[in-house]
């Protein structure tokens, strides 16, 4: 059985990235607001809008420090962006929900998130999603790498270069497939688990557009950054 090694390279590329990843993390605790007191339908609305922008905002920063990302194609930088915003915002809203928490304040937040004004036919496939990413127990390497992942996907609408998107997420597969085996070596299955997530994670991405329009109140404003990223109004 060969011995994993992570090489220099790679150890630096991920230092890169987790570096970043924490960096450029959203500032206030959205599940703190939410497990200190029950928001309103249009309170829960304009929050989710509020944090979803700043997570754009988030992304674009992160997305910024990915090696070789600047040196992509223009239009493909964007394209990558617009195709990975809401993925990225559902991974971290499952990291945020399979935080360690405190005895029963899961139970109340998820509470809080049913009540918030999403209709009820996305609470399952949300949910479901949001407890097979705590089942993994990821570590935040595992979760910058795969949020670089999901950013660097080469077949996003409108991407030109694919080869050279190709060229930029492989190393990140390469190194996260090591960090798999080495940290999880009872688990041979780990590294394709987590890649499952993504498949699980696109899924998501089909209801977002709808999971805002049906929000349990009238009139849904957007942000100007919103509507260019959800295709929304
Ligand atoms: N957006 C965003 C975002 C960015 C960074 C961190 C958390 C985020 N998520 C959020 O703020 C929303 C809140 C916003 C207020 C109303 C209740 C949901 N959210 C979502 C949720 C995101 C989207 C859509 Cl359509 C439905 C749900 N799943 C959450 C899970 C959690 F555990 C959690 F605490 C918050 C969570």
């Amino acid at each position: 059985k060969e011995k994993v090694k992570i090489t220099k390279e790679q150890q630096a590329l991920m230092k890169v990235v987790v570096e970043a990843y924490n960096r450029h993390q959203i500032p206030q605790d959205v599940a703190k607001k939410l497990l200190q007191e029950q928001y309103s339908e249009e309170e829960n609305f304009l929050l989710l809008t509020e944090m979803a922008t700043s997570q754009v905002q988030v992304l674009v920063e992160f997305t910024k420090n990915i090696p070789g990302f600047l040196s992509l194609n223009h239009e493909d930088q964007i394209a990558l962006l617009k195709g990975s915003a809401v993925e990225a915002m559902f991974l971290r809203s499952a990291q945020v929900f399979s935080r360690k928490m405190p005895n029963g304040h899961t139970e109340v937040l998820e509470e809080r998130i049913r009540k918030s004004g999403i209709s009820e036919e996305f609470m399952t496939p949300m949910f479901n999603f949001y407890k097979s990413i705590g089942e993994l127990h990821m570590m935040q390497e595992e979760q910058a790498l795969l949020t670089a992942i999901a950013i660097l996907t080469p077949d996003r609408p409108y991407v030109k270069d694919q080869q050279a998107v190709e060229r930029l997420q492989e190393p990140m597969l390469d190194v996260l497939r090591k960090l798999c085996v080495l940290q999880h070596p009872q688990e041979p299955q780990y590294f394709a688990r987590l890649l499952g997530r993504l498949t699980e994670l696109r899924t998501l991405n089909h209801y977002h557009a709808e999971m805002l329009t049906s929000w349990r109140m009238n009139d849904h404003k957007f942000t100007p950054l919103l509507c260019e990223i959800w295709d929304v109004e």
